[in-house]
């Protein structure tokens, strides 16, 4: 985990080419396509999965979003096939597969508990599904070491689970669900038994091996900085629905709706009134008269409106200058990189402000008068 990005391109490349492929991709592009159509789950009277539809790319990596009891895991079980839809269809490259069984679907799976076979050694645990399907010795043998190799295991090939830390067990439980080259893995909160800088280092490590090995990948996860690290796309989910799928960037400079804009990263949702608008460009003014632009490609009449401001994209100063509307700080905390201000504006609403230009500034304190201000590319009418 230690070696740097070209260190790890390097090493990709000199497995791939072992394994007969100048690409760089060790197993070759093989993802799969989704397509979720309509689809409903209902426990009794309870609608876990409220007539979802999401096409997943071929070799994308996606992440289900949302917050805990929106139906992140009921989708990805329907997917994998340990529960039954009520209706609505989902197909794999194209084919229905509701009346395959799980284990005939060829899906790789990993869990937050890694769920490993305890008297197993690692190298035995990773090639279980490889003698499962009455793989050769000598192609089991080389598929083990290869796997191993690409999630830097190879040195504890011999050990047993207990013998290695969580977050090892949880790159052998991954090793497991690649080792049959499957063409869609689905991967359920796999980090969250893992501390933070655990569960970064193996955020990387899991995109990289998305690289490498090409399959589709379908994430669960609550937590939205790990959704905008890892993924191509994210859906968003709240109440069993698909509020929003977009790329990270698109989810977080233009979510569309309060949820999205709250749920993922820090926001500021400020009420104004929209005064005049040309094409995607509206001029508003908020409750204490400030006058500011804004994008929005929603369609929204002129009218009351809430935008999201960034935390760190407000610009804040000490004088008054030209179109900068004044807050009262409340709190000022340094955070070594940034700092995290709290300000009530004159409009009563209260900013959060991430403050990255902190060279030679002065450290507010509460009760200090601010005047703050945001670019027109600073900020997004909600829709
Ligand atoms: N077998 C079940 N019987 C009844 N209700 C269920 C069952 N499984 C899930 N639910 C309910 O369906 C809703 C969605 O659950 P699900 O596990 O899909 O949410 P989630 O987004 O994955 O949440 P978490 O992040 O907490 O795991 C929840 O309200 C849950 O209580």
């Amino acid at each position: 985990m230690t070696d740097g990005l070209a260190g790890r391109a390097e090493r990709r490349q000199h497995i791939a080419e072992q394994a007969g492929n100048s690409s760089g991709r060790v197993f070759q592009a093989i993802g799969s396509s989704i397509e979720v159509a309509n689809v409903t789950k209902r426990y009794g009277p309870f609608c876990a999965a409220d007539d979802i539809s999401l096409t997943i790319q071929p070799g994308e990596f996606i992440t289900l979003l949302g917050p805990s009891g929106s139906g992140k895991t009921t989708l990805l079980n329907l997917i994998a096939g340990f529960q039954k839809l009520d209706s609505g269809e989902i197909l794999v490259d194209g084919k229905p597969i509701h009346h395959v069984p799980t284990h005939r679907r060829g899906f790789g799976m990993v869990f937050q508990s890694y769920a490993l076979f305890p008297n197993m050694t690692v190298s035995q645990n990773v090639g279980f599904p490889l003698r499962m399907a009455g793989m050769d010795r000598e192609t089991t043998e080389r598929r083990v070491a290869e796997t191993l190799e690409i999630m830097r295991l190879s040195e504890h090939a011999l050990k047993t689970p207990s013998q290695m830390s969580g977050g090892q067990q949880q790159r052998v439980a991954i090793a497991r669900a690649i080792v049959m080259r499957p063409k869609v893995v689905l991967m359920d909160e796999p980090l969250s038994a893992l501390d933070r800088r655990l569960r970064e280092s193996i955020q990387i490590e899991i995109r990289e091996l998305h690289q490498t090995i090409g399959s589709t990948i379908l994430f669960v996860t609550h937590d939205q900085g790990e959704a905008l690290t890892m993924s191509d796309r994210i859906a968003v989910l709240d109440a069993g629905k698909i509020v929003q799928v977009a790329t990270p960037v698109e989810l977080y400079r233009h979510p569309e709706t309060r949820f999205v804009a709250s749920f993922v990263g820090e926001s500021n949702l400020i009420e104004a009134e929209i005064v005049q608008k040309r094409g995607s460009t509206m001029t508003l003014k908020n409750k204490a008269g400030y006058v500011f632009n804004a994008e929005s490609r929603n369609a929204i009449d002129v009218g009351r409106a809430t935008v999201l401001v960034r935390p760190e994209r407000i610009a804040i100063s000490n004088e008054p200058a030209s179109n900068t509307t004044q807050a009262t700080v409340t709190s000022a905390i340094f955070l070594g990189e940034i700092l995290r201000i709290e300000a009530k504006m004159e409009s009563g609403e209260t900013l959060l402000i991430r403050c990255s230009d902190i060279a030679g500034r002065a450290m507010p304190s509460p009760g200090d008068t601010i005047h703050v201000s945001w670019g027109a590319e600073d900020c997004w009418v909600l829709a």
